[in-house]
């Protein structure tokens, strides 16, 4: 029961939700069922079919509907007399700054990534107002109160980086299915249907291949009036046969592992099949490009099928061929995406051909996805937990009940008979950059590096600040925004060329 305190101070309370996901449903019905009367909710996303097994408040009708706009009408449905305010936006948003923040008494955290769970981290210590930060990962989740001064913040511990490989592990050596994944995403499919002016380890092998018959045209390029069939065999030979020769010509690699197999198109498929058996026509009147599929149209039906490496080789030109004849209008622009069933598709066939060429054993769609996405299911019952645990702790800080904060952490096992652990919060760390005023040190070679490298590489993507201004004594370097004079900005574009050294002060 709660108290008449604990009643006025939530009846009182201004909150602020971000993410209206998994966790965030679950929490907006909380909030709303503990007599939280004006709670304003920000999310960018639509809602898709695969929310709907768990975010409750979405039904099918909804797809494509703004997730925070369709929350709140949802739970208005049973509490029609308190105020709800839907954002539908990323919380990165200039519009959400201090001062937006600074209107809340508390801020309640339901997001799935690190880049805006940081910036909302941030955006509460510049405002000064107290966060409840939550996650959950399968049957695992916890929730942490972050109060500035008083307790840790987000980013005082560092996170675990999610994990990556070794490069070297991933363009030559793999040994384990997950490598020829991450292959496949980051590098091939990045660099067939993605964005060609990034850098990708696959350069290194493609322009000396081009080397020696073309001009040094890229050769993961589609030439004019190239037959896509021609095309399709022509990446396959290239990065399954090709690149593993000239793998192979480095002897010492090898020494102490197994040989990789070349493969080439001929030996994994009868010469032409897919043009004999003319099985490629089907897909091609389909309107919604979304939908497409080479399973479809290769009559394979089973996500759980461990394919032959033949099917791998049909499926992998099969979708390449797809995206060029139903979906050339996003080749250049396309990045990875667990939910898109033609790249998921082209991702799985072309890690399983590579595995296939190192030893390792293949895998079915339905496994290769789930590690491609990097997927954990989620489970509808922890994010109840989660949710009711962070309005607990929301009331704690409403009433500034500073001693009784707790972090508690839902375990998968029970331990002591307990499945959540509370634990008292930590004291802010003294030397973490984002809460504490602790200069930082690093060491860079002023000769070569540019101010660009330490903006781009450092400022902003290891210690994620988005608009940073860069000093050196009084002199200004660098900044960034909209207001900024036309001279200004040419300034700053010409410094970030510069190396350090050859900046006047140094
Ligand atoms: N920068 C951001 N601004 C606003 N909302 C965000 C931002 N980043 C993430 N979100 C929202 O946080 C929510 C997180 O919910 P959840 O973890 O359930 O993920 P999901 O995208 O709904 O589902 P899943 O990823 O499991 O398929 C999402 O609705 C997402 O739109
Ligand atoms: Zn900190």
């Amino acid at each position: 029961m709660a108290s008449q305190q604990q009643l006025s101070a939530v009846k009182g309370a201004k909150v602020l939700m971000v993410g209206a996901g998994g966790i965030g449903c679950e929490l907006l019905k909380t909030l709303a069922l503990s007599g939280f009367q004006d709670i304003h909710i920000i999310d960018m996303d639509t809602i898709e079919v695969s929310n709907l097994n768990r975010q409750f408040l979405f039904r099918r009708s909804h797809v494509g509907l703004s997730k925070a706009k369709v929350a709140r009408d949802a739970v208005l449905r049973f509490r029609p007399n308190i105020n709800i305010t839907p954002y539908h936006a990323n919380v990165k948003d200039p519009d959400f700054n201090v001062d937006f923040f600074k209107k809340f008494n508390v801020v309640l955290n339901g997001l799935d990534n690190l880049d805006a769970r940081r910036h909302v981290n941030r955006l509460c210590l510049a405002a000064d107002v107290p966060l409840v930060e939550s996650g959950t990962t399968g049957f695992l989740g916890q929730v942490t109160v972050h109060l500035k001064g008083k307790t840790e913040c987000y980013e005082c511990q560092p996170k675990p980086a999610p994990k990556t490989y070794p490069v070297c592990t991933i363009t030559s050596t793999p040994s384990k299915f997950v490598h020829c994944i991450v292959w496949a995403k980051d590098l091939l499919f990045a660099k067939l249907f993605g964005d060609t002016t990034q850098d990708n380890d696959l350069n290194v092998r493609s322009s000396d291949a081009a080397g020696s018959s073309e001009n040094s045209k890229d050769v993961f390029e589609r030439r004019k009036d190239e037959d896509i069939e021609d095309y399709g065999r022509r990446i396959f030979d290239h990065v399954f046969g090709y690149n593993i020769e000239m793998a192979l010509s480095n002897e010492d690699t090898w020494k102490n592992r197994n040989r990789p197999r070349p493969i080439y198109s001929k030996d994994a498929l009868p010469e032409k099949s897919i043009k004999q058996n003319g099985s490629v026509e089907k897909n091609g009147s389909t309107d919604d490009p979304s939908s497409v599929s080479a399973m479809a149209s290769l009559g394979m039906r089973s996500p759980q099928d461990v394919w032959s490496l033949m099917e791998n080789s049909k499926v992998f030109l099969e979708a390449l061929k797809l995206f060029f004849t139903t979906r050339e209008k996003e080749i250049g622009s396309l990045s990875f995406d667990k939910d898109d069933q033609l790249a998921v598709e082209f991702v799985t066939a072309a890690a399983n051909i590579r595995a296939s060429s190192f030893g390792i054993p293949l895998h079915s769609l339905f496994e290769a996805k789930g590690i491609a996405g990097n997927i954990v299911h989620a489970v509808a019952t922890t994010n109840a937990v989660i949710a009711g645990l962070i309005v607990i702790e929301a009331i704690k800080v409403l009433q500034n009940d500073t001693k009784n904060y707790r972090m508690t952490y839902c375990l998968e096992y029970p331990t002591k008979n307990m499945l959540l652990m509370p634990v008292e919060p930590f004291e802010p760390n003294k030397s973490c950059y984002v809460c504490s005023e602790t200069p930082l040190s690093l060491e860079i070679n002023t000769y070569q590096s540019k101010l660009r490298d330490f903006v781009e590489k450092i400022v902003k993507a290891k210690l994620g600040m988005h608009s940073p201004i860069i000093m050196h004594g009084s002199a200004l370097l660098y900044e960034v925004g909209d207001d900024l004079e036309e001279d200004m900005v040419a300034n700053y574009a010409a410094n970030l060329e510069k190396v350090y050294a050859s900046f006047s002060f140094i």
